[in-house]
């Protein structure tokens, strides 16, 4: 049976110092269609890394390949150890166990309690065999811990679906924790909230990466939500990087070509 790991992060590097996440000429089709084309990304523990794009550039198909959701054509991807172009099929639940994800719809049972919410997190790591005869107290103690890590403790015993976005962002997160992740994909995480929230939900995942050295792969919409809460850019344009490198050398200017044929790549206020 599977006991509650300890709250401790598990290293963010793979045994040889390598990162997490190693991604070499990546390449995703469906059918006949091109979607990732020679794509290479890196993951070091502690570091936040923004995935910038225009619409349909192939964000979240790229978040998609890291997990296994995506038909993978071509070249490497390591993910927390795992091979995923060469896994096998039952070597998938691992792979997704080690990858805590987020997403813009905060996918929670809205009618459960917040604690049971991120309770579930859990289940990615041992299976459903689990829930026969409830969670463990040791899970109990976990989720506790990590709602404390993201502010929401307080909150542990109400209904999901009486919280503001913010705070439902706060227990996806929480929830992703419970996995006790090697490595964090958040796909458009802010895009439901507004400015103030959106900063502030950064800011937790970067703290995440800095403090736990769990590593975030952050896709966003807004140029300068990125320019604020990363430490580096990937940007895609039609399935290839076209621009990457540390936030503080990039200007906004540097990343208007991700959008020339697009719309404005945005702004962090609604006004
Ligand atoms: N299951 C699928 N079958 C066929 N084409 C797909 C599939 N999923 C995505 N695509 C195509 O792949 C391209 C990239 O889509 P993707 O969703 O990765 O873009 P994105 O950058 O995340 O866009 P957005 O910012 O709008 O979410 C698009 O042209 C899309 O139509």
């Amino acid at each position: 049976m599977t006991s509650a790991r300890t709250a401790s992060a598990r290293s963010a590097t793979t045994a040889d110092g390598s990162p997490v996440v190693l991604v070499r000429d990546l390449k995703v089709a469906y059918g006949d269609t091109p979607v990732l084309d020679g794509v290479d990304l890196d993951l070091a523990a502690g570091e936040t890394v923004a995935l910038l794009g225009a619409s349909g550039s192939g964000k979240s198909t790229l978040m998609k390949a890291l997990t296994g959701f995506a038909p993978i054509t071509g070249g490497t991807a390591h993910v927390a150890g795992h091979d995923v172009p060469n896994l096998a099929r039952g070597e998938l639940r691992h792979l997704r166990a080690d990858v805590g994800q987020v997403f813009q719809q905060f996918n929670l049972v809205p009618r459960l309690s917040v604690l049971t919410n991120v309770l579930t997190g859990a289940l990615h790591a041992a299976g459903p065999i689990n829930l026969v005869g409830g969670f463990r107290s040791e899970h109990r103690r976990l989720a506790m811990h990590y709602l404390d890590r993201v502010g929401i403790a307080h909150k542990a015993t109400d209904q999901a679906r009486t919280l503001s976005g913010g705070q439902q962002q706060r227990v996806a997160i929480a929830r992703a924790l419970m996995q006790q992740p090697r490595v964090i994909l958040a796909d458009e995480p802010v895009a439901s909230l507004d400015p103030r929230l959106a900063d502030e939900v950064l800011e937790l995942l970067r703290g995440i990466a800095r403090d736990d050295g769990i590593p975030v792969l952050v896709s966003l919409h807004v140029l300068p939500l990125a320019l604020t809460h990363s430490d580096r850019i990937v940007g895609l344009r039609n399935g290839q990087v076209l621009v990457t490198g540390r936030t503080t050398a990039l200007r906004r200017e540097d990343l208007s070509v991700l959008y020339d044929d697009a719309e404005e790549a945005g702004d962090d206020s609604d006004d």
